[in-house]
């Protein structure tokens, strides 16, 4: 299921960073900013379980997590959506999903991967900027799920409607998070209207 989470703030922040006039610091600070205010609504599904505690007052049933949360940013981009999503989850696990796409195929190729224990029981949030033809989201919602993940959400801040497509075709059980659903992709297999290349953008690498 595809979920665009419009929010007047996001908008203001996504058009900041579409900007080709934005540099590498405001760019990485939107992008932060924005992981932020997505993950309260990615999250808002999140299963919670009873816990008894002691307030100053009296004994009290009261709710908590009930699954730990793993972030697994896509590199490279896809590690500018972390520090935002931690603000929120501090007690999340980190995992790194190395995949590039190549220029020509646009198919994806894996150079690392790195998981926490006991992913089998966590939410896992699938993060990347970018869902362009959805090689790279399907690729790695591969992966994860080779570890065991069952719970999986994707977020990302602006798809193609062809990469939304993909990965719903591939991976149905996984809920799509995006910031902005753009027109289409380019010859190149660019977002359009899009922000450019993300990585370049926030690693300053163009
Ligand atoms: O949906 P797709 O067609 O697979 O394209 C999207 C992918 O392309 C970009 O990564 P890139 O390969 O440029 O790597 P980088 O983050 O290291 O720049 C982007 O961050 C996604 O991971
Ligand atoms: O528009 C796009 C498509 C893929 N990767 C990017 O960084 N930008
Ligand atoms: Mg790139």
């Amino acid at each position: 299921m595809l979920h665009v989470i419009d929010h007047p703030l996001i908008r203001h922040k996504l058009t900041v960073m579409r900007d080709r006039n934005t540099g590498t610091k405001d760019f990485r600070e939107n992008l932060d900013e924005i992981g932020s205010l997505m993950v309260y609504e990615v999250t808002r599904d999140l299963p919670v379980a009873d816990v008894e505690i002691e307030t100053p007052i009296c004994s009290y049933t009261a709710k908590t997590l009930e699954s730990p949360v793993v972030v697994a940013p896509i590199l490279r981009a896809g590690l500018g959506m972390v520090s935002g999503i931690l603000s929120l989850i501090p007690t999340a696990k980190v995992a790194h999903i190395g995949l590039y796409r190549d220029e020509k195929t646009l198919e994806p190729h894996t150079y690392f991967e790195k998981y926490p224990p006991n992913i089998e029981e966590a939410t896992v949030l699938i993060v990347d900027p970018m869902l362009a033809t959805g090689g790279s989201a399907n690729a790695a919602i591969d992966m994860v799920k080779r570890q065991g993940a069952k719970n999986i959400k994707l977020v990302c801040l602006v798809g193609a409607p062809e990469g939304v497509k993909a990965v719903e075709r591939e991976h149905p059980d996984v809920d799509i998070y995006l910031a902005a659903l753009d027109e289409k992709l380019n010859e190149n297999g660019y977002i359009v209207p899009g922000l450019g290349d993300a990585g370049d953008r926030i690693f300053g690498t163009k």
